[in-house]
């Protein structure tokens, strides 16, 4: 009764934190400003995320997950422990039950770490919960019922296809594109086109502001900032949703062929259920104008985008701490109790 049940989406991109009973209580990019001479964590999340890029030499903003994988233990463990703190108070009097979801491509090792993690921040048990299984519930697909659900959950650094059916993954595919290669992509256009040299966070304006997958009805267009890499000066210059498009055409085409792979794989009565349901896509990615139609076209099926894609993976890691009778089975069977 007293207790606080979390559940924790651990991302490349953000974090987010579920508390039973009351919803998504937290949102923050995974993101630490270490000090390197120190090797003291400064600060994390939005305050970290702010300091990208603009960081005097000794302060570094880190991200301490990559590609769906841990890049750095010991800063995603400091990380994990402080945003189990800011939402637990300092007094760990109460230590939370924590239901984590971690991207599926991690290594057992890497699970295990994660684990250690939620435990040395505090908490009283952990279970985990794989990513695409997270999404399908959070977006309010039928897992446990014996018919083909297919979930896409693009993220930052993965996208994950999933085909799930009675409460399991039937067949699944997990590559390692997501948004933050989408704004490489843009980087790498600007810079071959412009000789103009971006930032992260600007390549991810441009996605947010003018990106597409598929033609627009009004094609838009945005002024953007950069450094000229002739002679060195800042510089200003306007694309064009089309270029945008051009640019992240070639990553794209790998989230759609990981769907179409996903589709071969997946036996026929499902594939037949998935026909009638469509395709449901989550994750931030699936925020991008015209991917559905993309999808759509590339595949003949038909397909939604959740209605929070953002929340999707957190919602889920909640509802199965709400209903963890129903929903308990989803979640690795050897749960860690401290
Ligand atoms: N409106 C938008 N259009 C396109 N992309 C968006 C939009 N809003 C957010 N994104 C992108 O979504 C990504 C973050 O999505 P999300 O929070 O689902 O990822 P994550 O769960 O942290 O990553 P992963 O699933 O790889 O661990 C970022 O790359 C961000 O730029």
């Amino acid at each position: 009764m007293f207790s606080k049940d979390i559940g924790i989406d651990l991302g490349t991109a953000n974090t987010l934190v579920y508390l039973r009973g009351k919803g998504i209580i937290m949102r923050e990019p995974s993101v630490v400003a270490v000090d390197t001479k120190t090797d003291e964590v400064r600060s994390v999340g939005h305050e970290a995320k702010a300091v990208i890029g603009r960081t005097p030499g000794s302060i570094m903003a880190v991200r301490p997950l990559k590609d769906g994988v841990i890049a750095d233990f010991d800063i995603t463990a400091n990380m994990l422990a402080r945003f189990i703190k800011k939402v637990c108070g300092n007094s760990m009097f109460f230590r939370p039950r924590v239901v984590i979801c971690i991207p599926s491509g991690v290594t057992e090792v890497e699970r295990r770490a994660v684990k250690e993690a939620a435990l040395k921040a505090g908490a009283r048990q952990v279970s985990v919960i794989e990513e695409p299984m997270a999404a399908a519930i959070g977006a309010g697909l039928p897992i446990s019922e014996p018919s083909g659900s297919m979930v896409v959950d693009i993220g930052g650094g993965t996208s994950e296809v999933a085909v799930i059916s009675l409460g399991g993954i039937v067949a699944a595919r997990s590559v390692r594109v997501g948004g933050d290669e989408f704004d490489q992509a843009i980087i790498a256009y600007i810079k071959r086109k412009y000789n103009l040299l971006i930032g992260e966070r600007t390549a991810e304006q441009i996605k947010i502001e003018i990106g597409s997958a598929y033609e627009l009805e009004e094609e838009k267009e945005m002024e953007i900032k950069g450094r000229n890499l002739v002679d060195g000066l800042p510089k200003n210059i306007t694309v064009h949703s089309e270029e945008i498009r051009d640019a992240l055409a070639e990553s794209l085409q790998k989230v759609v062929d990981a769907i179409k792979e996903t589709l071969e794989r997946t036996p026929p009565e499902l594939s037949a259920d998935i026909i009638d349901h469509g395709i449901m896509l989550t994750g931030g990615g699936a925020l991008l104008r015209g991917l559905d139609e993309l999808v759509h076209r590339e595949t003949g099926i038909d397909v939604h985008v959740a209605e929070t894609p953002l929340d999707c993976v957190a919602a889920g890691t909640g509802a199965v701490l709400d209903h963890i009778d129903l929903l308990g089975d989803v979640l690795d069977d050897n749960s860690t109790h401290f």
